[in-house]
């Protein structure tokens, strides 16, 4: 869909959003783009969890998924941040929509790896029908990772992926990652321009590594005719000026900018 920016709000930077990030949301939303936002919130899972004495792991920056776990992951996810979102989004003016992957089925999943990684989905379809109709109406759609199979099975699906495959689905003109580091950085410097190529590189040296894995990945992944550049910015400080934006710009090759 024409003009449509998908940012996702990592969880490690939910809490210290600054009024900067909503403002320059507000200021597109106001310049008519369509803003879908999809939600994280590892942080906070993990939190609950350690409170229910239930132990995770992460394989490759994804959580090891058990019943257990999926259902703490879908109570933070939907329950608890989405709607903490949803009211800071319209403390702003903004209309949002908090709804989850399971909500109309937005999010089809499958399992990546049911004995490595238990629970843990990959998107197969995404119901962008429903997410067009929603911003047809200038409604801004919160999603939170979390998709159903055909047999209602529900899957904890990471949100950069989750974000990447919605950014897909509705062919999105930009994608943004707004995490708590201001782009991938390489011996304390941002890394201004990373290409696909680079960033398997970076992986393979050890460079990228936790959380960064599925966000660089899923920015690969999303990267088309229609979507030529991703984005990871900082949400702790202001990412946008002079209609440019700061962080790490990723491409698919080099000699396109
Ligand atoms: N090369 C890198 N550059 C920046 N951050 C990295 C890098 N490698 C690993 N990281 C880690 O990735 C984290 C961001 O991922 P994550 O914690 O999952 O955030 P989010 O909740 O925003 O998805 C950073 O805080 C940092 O600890
Ligand atoms: C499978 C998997 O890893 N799911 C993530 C979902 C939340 C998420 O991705 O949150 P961030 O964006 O804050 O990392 C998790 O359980 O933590």
């Amino acid at each position: 869909m024409e003009d449509t920016i998908v940012i996702k709000c990592g969880g490690s930077v939910l809490s210290e959003l600054s009024p900067s990030f909503f403002e320059s949301l507000q200021a597109m939303y106001a310049q008519g783009k369509n803003v879908v936002i999809v939600h994280g919130g590892g942080p906070e899972i993990g939190q609950m969890l350690k409170r229910l004495n239930v132990s995770s792991e992460f394989v490759n920056g994804l959580r090891k998924t058990t019943k257990e776990v999926l259902e703490v992951a879908e109570m933070i996810l939907a329950g608890k941040v989405n709607k903490q979102l949803v009211g800071l989004l319209q403390q702003y003016g903004m209309p949002a929509v908090g709804v989850s992957g399971v909500d109309a089925h937005l999010l089809e999943a499958a399992p990546i790896d049911l004995t490595k990684l238990g629970y843990v989905g990959e998107v197969v379809k995404v119901n962008s029908n429903f997410l067009k109709a929603l911003l047809r109406s200038r409604y801004i759609p919160v999603i939170s990772p979390i998709g159903t199979d055909e047999n209602g099975q529900k899957y904890n699906i990471n949100a950069d992926t989750a974000a990447g495959a919605v950014a897909k689905a509705v062919k999105a003109a930009q994608l943004l990652f707004v995490t708590d580091v201001p782009g991938i950085l390489q011996n304390g410097s941002v890394v201004e321009h990373a290409t696909v190529e680079a960033i398997e590189q970076m992986i393979e040296k050890g460079i990228i590594t936790g959380g960064m894995i599925p966000k660089v990945k899923a920015a690969a992944a999303a990267l088309s005719e229609e979507l030529d550049e991703v984005m990871i910015v900082s949400g702790k400080t202001p990412f946008y000026a002079n209609g440019q934006l700061y962080g790490t710009s990723i491409r698919k090759e080099v000699g396109v900018y």
